[in-house]
């Protein structure tokens, strides 16, 4: 296809990778193609030192994105499908998921083995309730403090001297070749992973049919079954990426797996649940995650932080 693609990318480091994935993939895929990119600056780069928790609010990372997308400045937007609300705003919709390769939680350190190795009352850095809850539930003996700015940033705090450990996703080291700090990749047992993590998402109009057909070979089927189940879930808990819940899909052979969690910031209570179904039925499934452990003491957890459950 004979076209022009502007696509809108924030100035990360992550992002920028992200957004260069998909370019070359595209130019590969179809030499015919001219894309460029847009660089947009979104609320959640403007704010550095607040705690994102903190911040509230939904598509810090996205909503200028999807507002360049309507005014028609750029053709698509490249995400983090784990920075992606749980609703696509009318107009647009997601293309392409892209497959997941990297999903786990990583723990860095430069002095301690393991989570298991840290001493009691060692300082872990993160600022994402879904880390602290789930590490507090194992550790209660840690102390966790925050930590913000992009993953460099958060490495330089690390080998400052701040932290004993830090807590990152492993696909955002392996993207930016620093795969080489990850200490110990924390087990789904320990750490259930964010909604949507490790894929991307590529988000485009949703009445551009051309651009739709041509970003197709970019979706991973099993990935998209698996996140759609996860989004499901987050949208009839009405979460956020700024509540203490986890959740993490997996098809083989047809059947979807959902392992889920919702737990209180202190980590002194956790509901969790595994579901299984039909991958053809992922959203079916992710909204039963969601009701079995609304229903098992996780709608006190949320509603003890303000959080309304739609379901
Ligand atoms: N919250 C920021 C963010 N959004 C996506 C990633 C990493 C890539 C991914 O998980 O897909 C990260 C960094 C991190 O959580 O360590």
């Amino acid at each position: 296809m004979k076209r022009n693609l502007t696509i809108g990318t924030r100035r990360s480091q992550l992002a920028l990778w992200q957004a260069n994935y998909v370019a070359e993939a595209l130019r590969r895929h179809d030499p015919e193609l001219t894309v460029q990119l847009q660089h947009i600056v979104t609320q959640g780069d403007k704010i550095l030192d607040v705690p994102l928790a903190r911040i509230g609010g939904k598509g810090l990372f996205t909503t200028e994105l999807e507002q360049r997308l309507l005014d028609g400045t750029i053709d698509l937007a490249v995400h983090s499908l784990k920075d992606l609300p749980a609703d696509v705003p009318d107009g647009l919709c997601l293309a392409a998921i892209t497959a997941r390769h990297h999903v786990h939680d990583a723990f860095v350190s430069n002095t301690y083995a393991s989570l298991e190795a840290l001493p009691a009352g060692a300082r872990i850095g993160t600022s994402s309730l879904r880390r602290k809850a789930q590490l507090l539930h194992t550790r209660p003996d840690l102390f966790v403090a925050d930590l913000r700015g992009n993953v460099d940033t958060r490495l330089k705090k690390l080998d400052d001297g701040q932290y004993d450990a830090i807590i990152l996703a492993e696909a955002g080291l392996q993207r930016l070749g620093r795969a080489d700090r990850i200490t110990q990749l924390l087990p789904v047992d320990t750490m259930i992973p964010a909604v949507g993590q490790g894929a991307l998402a590529i988000e485009t109009r949703a009445d551009d049919e051309s651009l739709k057909q041509a970003l197709a070979f970019l979706n991973d089927e099993g990935t998209a079954a698996a996140t759609t189940a996860e989004r499901t879930f987050l949208a009839a808990i009405n979460g956020s990426c700024q509540v203490p819940v986890g959740v993490y899909g997996t098809v083989q052979d047809g059947i979807l797996t959902l392992q889920s969690i919702i737990a209180a910031p202190d980590g002194s209570q956790v509901c969790r649940t595994t579901t299984r179904g039909s991958a053809a039925d992922s959203a079916a499934i992710g909204h039963e995650a969601a009701c079995t452990l609304l229903d098992d003491g996780g709608r006190r957890i949320l509603t003890d932080l303000g959080i309304i459950p739609t379901y």
